[in-house]
C-alpha cells in the first residue's frame, strides 16, 4: 500500500478535492459540516465553515469558490473569522424534502455541474444533475434538471478534450457508471451508455478523476480501493487504502502526479480497522492529471 495519510481530518463525509496551484493547496469539503478545508504543501491546515451542507466546490479565477449547498448553488468567500460567506447564484427546486447537493465539477469549459440526492438516500430516483453557468437570466436563477432519475449521482468527469462526461450512481440498486458524447458548445450531454457496471467489481462507484492519459480514476467506496478504467472500460490498476470508504480523488501536487483522496468517517460502527476513517490520503497513481477547470466568468 502507497497511500500516505496527509491529514487525520475525522471527516464525516470528506468530498470534492481540488488542487489549487496558485497556493500549492488542497481544499476539499465535509459535506453535513458544511466545511471547506484547506491542507497547504507546507502542512498548514485551515477550515471555515458555511451555514448549509456543502456538497462540492469549484474554484472561480476571481479567487473565491463556487460551493453546491441544500437551496442552490453560492459564490463562497472564506473570512478571518472561520465562517463562508455565501451569496446565492442561483436556486433549484428539489423534487422531494431531505435533499441536497453531492458530487460535482466544472465541465473543461468552466461550466459547475453537481447533482442531488436525498439525504437519507431513501427515496430512489429522486435526485437530478444541474448545470450552473454565469449570465443566466434572473438575479438568483432557478436551475432546471439537466438529468432525473438518479438516486445516489455521483463519478462526474469529464475526458481530456471535455467530449466524453462520466457519471455514476452510487446507490447499491444502480452500481453504474455511465459515459456520454458531451457537446462541448452547449454543455449537453447525449448518447448515454454503460461505461462500467461497478456490480462485477468491488465497491460501489463513488468520486472520481479523468487522467492525462484519459482513464477514469473512481474511488470503489466500501471497498477501500481507488479503481483506474481505460477509456475502454477495462480494469488496469487498483490501488489500496487504510480505510473502506474512500469518496472522491483528484490530481494534484506541483507535478499534478498525486491523487489525493478523501473518505467517510462513518458513525456508530467499530473503526478499530480503519482508525483513519476520514482522512485525506495520498497517493502516487504513476501517471500525472489534468488541472481542474474554474468557473468559466
Ligand atoms: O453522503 C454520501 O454518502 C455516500 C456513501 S454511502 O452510500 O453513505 O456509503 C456517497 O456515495 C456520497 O457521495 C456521499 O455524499
Amino acid at each position: 500500500m502507497n497511500a500516505e495519510l496527509i491529514i487525520n481530518a475525522r471527516n464525516a463525509t470528506g468530498e470534492s478535492p481540488v488542487w489549487q496551484p496558485q497556493e500549492n493547496a488542497l481544499y476539499w469539503v465535509d459535506i453535513p459540516a458544511g466545511r471547506l478545508h484547506r491542507w497547504q504543501l507546507d502542512g498548514h491546515f485551515s477550515y471555515w465553515t458555511a451555514d448549509e451542507m456543502l456538497g462540492c466546490i469549484a474554484r472561480s479565477p476571481e479567487g473565491h469558490w463556487l460551493g453546491a449547498q441544500q437551496s442552490g448553488i453560492f459564490k463562497l468567500t472564506p473570512q478571518a473569522d472561520g465562517r463562508l460567506h455565501a451569496e446565492k447564484c442561483a436556486a433549484v427546486e428539489h423534487a422531494l424534502p431531505g435533499m441536497r447537493f453531492n458530487d460535482g465539477r466544472c465541465d473543461r469549459q468552466g461550466r459547475f455541474w453537481a447533482g442531488t440526492l436525498q439525504t437519507s438516500m431513501g427515496a430512489e430516483q429522486a435526485g437530478a444533475m444541474y448545470r450552473y453557468e454565469q449570465g443566466l437570466d434572473g438575479a438568483v436563477p432557478m436551475l432546471q434538471a439537466q438529468l432525473t432519475g438518479l438516486t445516489v449521482p455521483n463519478g462526474l468527469a469529464f475526458s481530456p478534450d471535455g467530449r466524453t462526461m462520466y457519471l455514476s450512481d452510487s446507490h447499491p440498486n444502480v452500481q453504474l457508471i455511465w459515459a456520454f458524447d458531451y457537446d462541448i458548445d452547449s454543455g449537453t450531454p447525449h448518447n448515454r451508455r454503460v461505461f462500467v457496471d461497478m456490480n462485477a467489481h468491488p465497491g460501489r462507484p463513488d468520486g472520481a478523476a479523468v487522467d492525462a492519459e484519459g482513464c477514469y480514476w473512481i474511488c470503489a467506496i466500501d471497498s477501500g480501493q481507488v479503481l483506474r478504467f481505460t477509456p475502454e472500460g477495462k480494469l488496469d490498476r487498483a490501488l489500496e487504502l487504510p480505510v473502506k470508504k474512500p469518496t472522491m480523488c483528484a490530481f494534484g501536487g506541483p507535478q499534478l502526479d498525486t491523487l489525493f483522496v478523501t473518505s467517510i468517517r462513518p458513525q456508530g460502527v467499530d473503526l478499530r480497522d480503519q482508525p483513519l476513517a476520514g482522512g485525506v490520503f495520498a497517493l502516487n497513481p504513476g501517471v500525472k492529471g489534468l488541472p481542474e477547470p474554474m468557473v468559466r466568468g
